[in-house]
C-alpha cells in the first residue's frame, strides 16, 4: 500500500535503463547517430504520434472528471501542435515528403507498440490507459533530462539533433510530465498489492516496447 509511480520504475529497473540510456540515445546525445537511423525513427515516429493522439483522445473518452479531460487534450495537444510539427521540420529538411509520410508502411515495433497501448486502454480504465502511456510521457521528460547532465552529449548547433533534445527538454513538456506523474501518485497510493501488481506488468511491457522502437531505428528494421 502507498504506492508512487516510482513504485513502478522500481519494478522494472533493468528494462527501465535499458530504454532511457539505450544506445540510440547516448548516439543522439553525442550527436554521432546515423542520419539514416534517425531518419528512420523519425518517418516511424510520424506514424506512431498518429496511433499515439489517437490514445489520448480515448483517454479522453474514458474521463470521469474535468480535470481529466484537460489532462488528455493537453497530451493530444502537445502531440499534434509541439512533436509533430518538429517531426515535419527535420523531414522537409531532410527531403522526407508529406506524400512519403502519408504512404509509409508501419514497421512492426510500430504496430506493437501502438496497439498494445490502444488495447491497454480500451480493455481497461483511464488508469491502465495512462501507466501504459506513462513510458512515453514520463519516459521522454526523463530521457531529456539524462542526456542533459550527461558529459558526453553535445548541446547547439554542433549536434544535429540538438532540436530534438530542446523540445523534450522545454518547459511545456517538461510541465506535462510532472503533472503526470503526480496525477500518477495519486492513483496508486490506495490501491491494493494486487492491482499495483498488475499494472507494474503493464508499465513493464510498455517500457520494452519503447525500447524496442529505439533499436527499430538502430537496426533500421521494418
Ligand atoms: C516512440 C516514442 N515514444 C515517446 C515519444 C514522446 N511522446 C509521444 S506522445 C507524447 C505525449 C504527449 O506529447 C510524448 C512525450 C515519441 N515521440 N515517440
Amino acid at each position: 500500500m502507498g504506492y508512487r509511480f516510482n513504485d513502478l520504475v522500481d519494478a522494472c529497473h533493468d528494462e527501465w535503463t535499458a530504454y532511457i540510456e539505450h544506445d540510440f540515445v547516448t548516439q543522439l546525445g553525442r550527436g554521432s547517430l546515423s542520419q539514416d537511423s534517425f531518419r528512420h525513427y523519425l518517418k516511424q515516429d510520424y506514424l506512431f504520434l498518429i496511433q499515439f493522439s489517437r490514445a489520448y483522445a480515448l483517454a479522453a473518452y474514458k474521463s470521469h472528471s474535468l480535470d481529466e479531460l484537460r489532462s488528455a487534450f493537453e497530451g493530444l495537444k502537445i502531440i499534434l501542435d509541439t512533436e509533430m510539427q518538429l517531426h515535419l521540420d527535420y523531414c522537409a529538411e531532410w527531403g522526407i515528403t508529406q506524400h512519403q509520410l502519408e504512404n509509409l508502411p508501419e514497421a512492426r515495433a510500430t504496430l506493437a507498440y501502438t496497439r498494445y497501448v490502444l488495447d491497454a486502454g480500451a480493455r481497461g480504465d483511464l488508469l491502465d490507459l495512462r501507466v501504459a502511456l506513462a513510458p512515453c510521457m514520463i519516459g521522454y521528460a526523463d530521457i531529456a533530462l539524462w542526456l542533459n547532465e550527461q558529459d558526453f552529449t553535445q548541446r547547439g548547433n554542433a549536434n544535429p539533433f540538438d532540436a530534438w533534445i530542446a523540445m523534450y527538454l522545454s518547459e511545456e513538456f517538461q510541465q506535462a510530465a510532472h503533472h503526470e506523474r503526480v496525477w500518477l501518485d495519486e492513483q496508486l497510493r490506495q490501491l491494493p498489492d494486487a492491482h499495483f501488481q498488475r499494472l507494474a506488468l503493464l508499465f513493464r511491457d510498455a517500457t520494452r516496447l519503447e525500447r524496442d522502437f529505439w533499436q527499430m531505428g538502430l537496426d533500421l528494421s521494418d
